[in-house]
Parts: C-alpha cells; structure tokens; sequence
C-alpha cells in the first residue's frame, strides 16, 4: 500500500492509501512498452469549434492497455484500449506506466472491457479486423441496436463511422465486434449452424470482411470453444450415378518432385492441309458446307476445345473497327460469324458436329497457347487413366425453347430475386457457359427430358472438357492449373466424393482427416441469402424512425490537425525494437495533437485534469461496478459516458441478420442435418482444387438427376477468363476458429487474403 498525498483545487492537501495498482509514473517508459502493459494515456478529445470557444481542450489521462506496440506500421504510436471502452493512438510521451499490475493483468480493467481485453491478449499477435475502405457501408452496434454506418476514414487499426441515421460520429477498433462483420465472424465460430456467405454471393466481393493478420505460433494460445469437431468446406455433391470419373486417390499421387519443372506457353499452328477456302463465294449454308472441313472433330481427341475450330479449318481473325478490336470466325466455308448466336445457327444448319462452347469472341483468348511442362518433369500423362476423355459429341443442337422448357423454368426463379428489370435470357446458362452463380441453383436437362445430349441446358452432366494438371505447389501440397486458357463462365469440373452423414463426417473427419470434406449446405446458402434479399426494406425503416439531424461540418470529417498527422508519417524502416523514444525525440518534433481520436464523447466539466505529482500520478481505480475509474482525486474525477469494445448485451441485438422462416430442411425430417461430401479416399480432380481468398473459379448447385433440395450437384465455373498456366481455386468458406485447436495458414497469395484459412 502506498499513501499518496492529494492537492485539490484549493490546495488543501489530504492523504490516501492506495495500491500499486492505482498509481503511475510522472514520466513517459524509456523503454519500449509491450503489449498487455498497463498504463494511463492521454485520451484527446474532438471539440467542435463551438465547443473550442467555450472551453480550453484539456489533456486527461485514462487507465488502459497497450493494445499495439510502437512500430512503423501505425506510425510510432501505441495503440490503447481504454478501461472504459475507448480506443485511440496516443504519442508514447502521452503514455505512462502503471506502478503495478496484476498477473493476469485483465483483472485491473473494468468489468466491462475485462473478457474482451483478456480475449485480446490471449490471442495477440493474431487479430481479427475488418478489413473497410472510405465510403463503405456497413452495420455498427451503438446502443443495443445495429445501424447504417458509412465509413469516412481508416487510421491503422482504428475506423472512424458516420452513424447515417443519427449523424454520430465514432472511432471503433477494427477488431471491435460492433462492427457487424466482426460480429458475424465470432458468431460463425461459435454457432456450428450458422449461415456462412458464399461465393453464390458473388455481388459481395467488394463487401467488408474480417482480415487475419498471420499468427505468430509461439505466441499464440489456442482458440475459444468451437463448435465442429472437423473443417468442411461449403457446398457440394457428388453424383450418384453419372459420368463424371471416380477413382482411387492414392493410386496417382508420385513422390513430388523437388523442383519445378521448366514452363513455356505454346502456340499450335493449325496444319492447313487443303488450300484455303475461306474466301466467301455466295451460297446457302447447309450440311454441304461440312465438305470444307479439313478433318472431323472425332480426330482431334486431346486437343484443348477452343482450338478444334481452328484445326478444322475455322479461322478465327482479329478487326480493328472504330478503334475497337472485335473477333471474327470464318467458317471453313468462307461465311463470316460474328456472335455466338451466328455460331450457333450455322453449326445446326450444317448439322456440323462442333459445339457452341468449342468458340469464343473474346479477344484477350487465344485459342491456340498451351501451357507446357517439360517432358521428363510430366508424372503422370492423363489422371483419369483414360477415363477422362475428351467427350465425342454428337452435334444436334436444337433451338431449346426456355419458355417451354420446365427445367429452364426452375432455374429462372431466381429472377424473383433479381432486379425487375433483368432480361431473363441473361440468366443461367448463356451457350453452355455460366456468366454469374445463381444462388437458387440451377435445374439442367437429364435423360428424362425429351432434348437432344447436346441441348444447351446439359453442361456439368458432361465430362471433363479442359486440359487440367495438378502439380506441386510451394505451400499448399497439390494443386491444379489450368493448361488452355479458359473463357468467364466455363464448366471445370464437379466436387465428387462419397456421401457420409453429419455424425459420420464428424466420427471420421476427427480420425481420418478432414481436408476433404465438403458441405452440401445449399438449402441453408439459398434461404440466407433470399431473407438478405428481403431484408432490404428493413434499412428504409430504420432510418424513417430516426431522425436525421444534419451533419456539422467539423463531424463530418477530420479536422486539420488530422492532416498534420497524416504528414507526420515516420518513414523509418528500422526494426521497431529498436525504437529508442530520446532518439525519436531528438530526430522528429513533438506534435502537440498526434494521439488519434476514437470518439465523439459526451463533454465533460472542466474539472477532470490530472494532477501531476513530482513522483507519481494517481491514476486508476479498478472497479468492478459501472463507475470506472478514478482520476487523481474522486472530487477531481468526472467520468465520461462509457464505451465499449463489444456489442451492448441486448437480448434484442442478433447479429443484424436474424432468420425470419423456418427452414425446408426441417421438412425432411426433425433429425435432417446437412449431408457431407468426402472426397478424401475416393473422388475426383475436384479434390486437388485449393483455396484462395481471390478464388478465379465458383461454386455453382446443380440439380441434374433429382430435384431434392438436400442433394445438389457441386460444380466449379470459371468466375473470369483464366490464362493457361494459372491455378484454378476456389473459395472454401471456412469458418475460421471454428474448429478446436485447429489452425491454418492462408497461402492464397493474395493481396486480399485473410491470413486464414481455419
Ligand atoms: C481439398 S485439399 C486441396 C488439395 C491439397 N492441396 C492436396 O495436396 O491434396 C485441402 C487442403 O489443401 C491445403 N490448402 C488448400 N488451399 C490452401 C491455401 N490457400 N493455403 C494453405 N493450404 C491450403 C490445406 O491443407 C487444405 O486442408
């Protein structure tokens, strides 16, 4: 116990005992503080230019923590959490440590910042945060009830949020689960049958998510309470009986070779072998124009599709026109055909057995490279042990009528879903190839109907059709690449496995392994995402129930003094440890207003200044009730109106997504759970596909031999056109945290990855 003697403002001077824990240093550490340090801080508050005129701008220090150490990315400051919620960047002269500290030193704080700053410390160095740019607009918690924020600056790991209803302006921590996005990551942990968001959702790529920073090992305890037992992808399914090939996994992995082996990008040049035809003679197109094909689609097994035009006397010609280049096809015949519609006529007037999907307008294509390894580095020369072939089709394309077609019809429901205005022919399948997911899913064709195998609402019942070859990756084992290129919106291949059960997946994944699970979680992805759809009109509401007052121009944006921080950024590429704060006083002068600002805060009556003793500063009472702490005296101490780095625990505040309906699943029974596919032991190339946050191919569900909601097909489409030689990866949409103990590293690669991958 330490007796402290106390000046009020009329200088009587009186004692007090207190702890170690209760009083700081009069001085800024010469050292560098860790994270976790207990300190008090200055916290700096905004004041509108009315405000600066009724009163001076007072300096108060707070109990905290240091949250971030001092380093270059956050421009040498340390980043405190405060006792009572706040969150701000203060200069480390501001910043002074605590006489003593508990153990565990979550037990000094306030009781309502205590699990979030314990969970904080246990977990550092990794921390969640939702990764926000200027403008974005997102759902922020403020007293127990989620609002409409726009975002209007990132400052390292704190947000500033514009509340649009009230005109409240904020600075959060990024980590802070008032944000929703954090809010429904933590939930996705910890609620084993939460609705995740999918890549059927391919309008939110530009939404906010939660960013992992990588972890640290050593450091790092292991994670909260999760709820599954193993790792599931989302969405998939596998056939029961269909021509996509199943086969053993273990017979066709070799020991991976050391090195990468030599790649080149080929051209084939088509070998002419009559003489050129293609000079238009005018005629009427018909079966005889066959007779100008240089050879028949039959021998060019093995041959990428959108080359066997070419190989079969099609050229395919680049024009300028109005300084836009556009793709011409010549017909072998001499007929010119500009669109793929042109395409598609001629092939079923000349009853020609080339498909529509073997050409492509898009001039960045080229239907010729091919992605090349050397000879001696190729392990196995065709996966599937022939039987993965390049399909024979027979061409009798008919002009499928969707307006007759029911399949067609179950696929446009989603237009319900769509704006009004969409034309329904853009939707689902465009000539064999899916421009966009459809999160209703996609109802094909199958031996029941009354078309043709080559009607164009028959594309994942097919099988392989582009050159694929897996290969070692640096950190991510195997792989597959693409060796053609491949146009937006084709078909790569299914997700096949065998079908195991809820319990069944959770038994073996536990044993066996779970890399290989995949969830046929369509019924859950489809109804989450038509309540998102419905919901839209909730917004409206809320903010007609508000009132909106306007936003004073001094809330409505940083002020100068924010501009003078941004021109103070320390370029110093110095290790952060060796941060020396004399030397850094010596070099840089000292900014009167660098520490950032969290919030807008209730003003407070003059009197809350800490007094400066020559030794030491009274500073923090813990307390476990509401009133906070205590600043030099209790007469001097005023406190301000609390914040907080969680949600208010309302047992009205769901997740701002709460479901309105029952599930259909429940329809199949009480005991229905999602089915799992497991492609670990048997299944097909669709098992080498890896993860990556920026994936280039999508998950679509496809209903092609039943109609039951719980068994979709899984198949893989091109989200944009992908270059021969590059990996093909999709999104797995894993729950990060969700598996006890379980941990793994994202090596997407990707500027947009999120660290994480479990
Ligand atoms: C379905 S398997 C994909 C094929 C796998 N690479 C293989 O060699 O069989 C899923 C596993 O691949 C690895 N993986 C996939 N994507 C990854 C990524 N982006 N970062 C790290 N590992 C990844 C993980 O080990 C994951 O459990």
């Amino acid at each position: 116990m330490y007796v402290v003697a106390i000046e009020n403002k009329q200088k009587t001077v009186r004692q007090k005992i207190v702890t170690g824990r209760e009083i700081a240093y009069s001085q800024a550490a010469n050292v560098q503080l860790d994270v976790g340090a207990r300190v008090i801080a200055v916290f700096r508050e905004i004041l509108s230019p009315e405000e600066a005129r009724e009163r001076i701008k007072k300096d108060v220090f707070y109990p905290g923590i240091v949250a971030e150490p001092l380093q270059s990315s956050n421009k040498y400051r340390y980043l405190i959490f405060f006792d009572d919620g706040y969150a701000q960047y203060v200069n480390f002269n501001l910043v002074h440590p605590i006489y003593e500290a508990s153990k565990d030193v979550w037990e000094d704080v306030n009781v309502n910042s205590r699990s979030f700053i314990k969970k904080y410390l246990e977990k550092y160095p990794e921390r969640p945060m939702v990764k926000l740019h200027k403008d974005q607009t997102i759902r922020t918690e403020y007293n127990g009830k989620w609002w409409v924020t726009t975002v209007m600056s990132v400052d390292c790991s704190l947000v500033q949020m514009f509340f649009d209803a009230s005109g409240r302006v904020e600075w959060i921590y990024r980590g802070s689960t008032r944000l929703n996005p954090m809010f429904k990551e933590e939930q996705a942990a910890s609620n084993r049958l939460q609705y995740r968001q999918r890549m059927t959702r391919k309008a939110n790529t530009s939404a906010p998510y939660v960013e992992y920073t990588r972890p640290n090992s050593e450091q790092l305890e292991q994670p909260s309470p999760p709820q599954r037992s193993v790792a599931r992808k989302s969405t998939s399914r596998p056939p029961s009986s269909n021509n996509n090939i199943t086969y053993r996994v273990h017979q066709f992995l070799p020991t991976p070779a050391r090195e990468a082996p030599a790649t080149k990008i080929v051209y084939y040049t088509p070998r002419r072998q009559k003489p050129k035809t293609n000079v238009y003679t005018p005629h009427t197109c018909g079966p005889k124009c066959k007779e100008f094909m240089y050879c028949s689609l039959s021998r060019l097994k093995g041959y990428s599709p959108l080359s066997k035009p070419l190989l079969c006397g099609f050229y395919r010609l680049m024009y300028k026109c109005k300084n836009k280049k556009i793709v011409l096809y010549k017909a072998p015949c001499g007929r010119t055909l500009r669109t793929m519609q042109e395409v598609h006529t001629y092939l079923r007037i000349t009853k020609s057995n080339l498909t529509v999907d073997l050409f492509d307008f898009n001039m960045y294509v080229r239907c010729l490279a091919e992605f090349m390894v050397e000879q001696k580095n190729v392990l196995i020369k065709d996966l599937s042990q022939g039987k993965e072939e390049c399909p024979i089709t027979v061409v009798n394309y008919v002009n499928l009528d969707r307006k007759k077609c029911s399949c067609w019809q179950l696929t446009l429901q989603c237009l319900k879903y769509m704006d009004k205005d969409t034309d329904p022919d853009t939707v689902g399948y465009q000539y064999r190839r899916l421009p966009e997911p459809i999160f209703t899913g996609i109802y094909e064709c199958n031996k029941k109907c009354k078309c043709a195998a080559t009607c164009l609402n028959r594309v994942v019942q097919n099988p392989l059709h582009h050159k694929l070859q897996i290969f070692q990756t640096d950190m991510k084992g195997w792989g597959i690449r693409c060796l053609n290129d491949i146009p937006q919106g084709s078909f790569i291949c299914i997700y096949a496995g065998v079908l195991l059960t809820e319990d069944m997946a959770n038994r073996d994944g536990k044993f066996y392994g779970d890399e290989y699970l995949a969830e046929l979680d369509f019924i859950e992805t489809a109804e989450r995402t038509k309540e998102d759809y419905e919901e839209d009109p909730y917004h409206d509401e809320v903010e007609k129930d508000l009132k909106t007052p306007e936003r004073s121009p001094e809330e409505s944006g940083p002020d100068d003094e924010d501009d003078d921080e941004e021109d103070d950024i320390i370029t110093n590429t110095a290790d952060d440890r060796d941060f020396i704060p004399a030397n850094f006083l010596a070099r840089k002068p000292q900014h009167e207003d660098s520490g950032i600002r969290t919030r807008l805060r209730k003003r407070q009556p003059e009197k809350v200044v800490v007094k400066q003793e020559k030794k030491i500063l009274i500073t923090a009472k813990p307390t476990d009730d509401n009133d906070t702490v205590m600043i030099s005296d209790d007469e001097d101490y005023a406190p301000r109106e609390p914040s907080s780095f969680n949600p208010k625990q309302d047992s009205s505040l769901g997740d701002g997504d709460e479901r309105k309906y029952k599930s259909v699943r429940e329809l199949f029974g009480t005991a229905e759970d999602v089915y799992i596919m497991d492609a670990k032991n048997t299944g097909n190339i669709g098992r080498f596909l890896n993860h990556s946050c920026s994936p280039n191919i999508f998950v679509q569900n496809v209903f092609v031999d039943t109609h039951d909601l719980r068994f979709p097909w899984v198949a893989f489409f091109t989200l944009s056109y992908v270059r021969a030689g590059t990996e093909l990866t999709w999104n797995y949409n894993y729950d990060i945290g969700s598996v006890p103990d379980k941990e793994l590293s994202c090596y997407c690669g990707s500027s947009e990855c999120k660290g994480r991958l479990l």
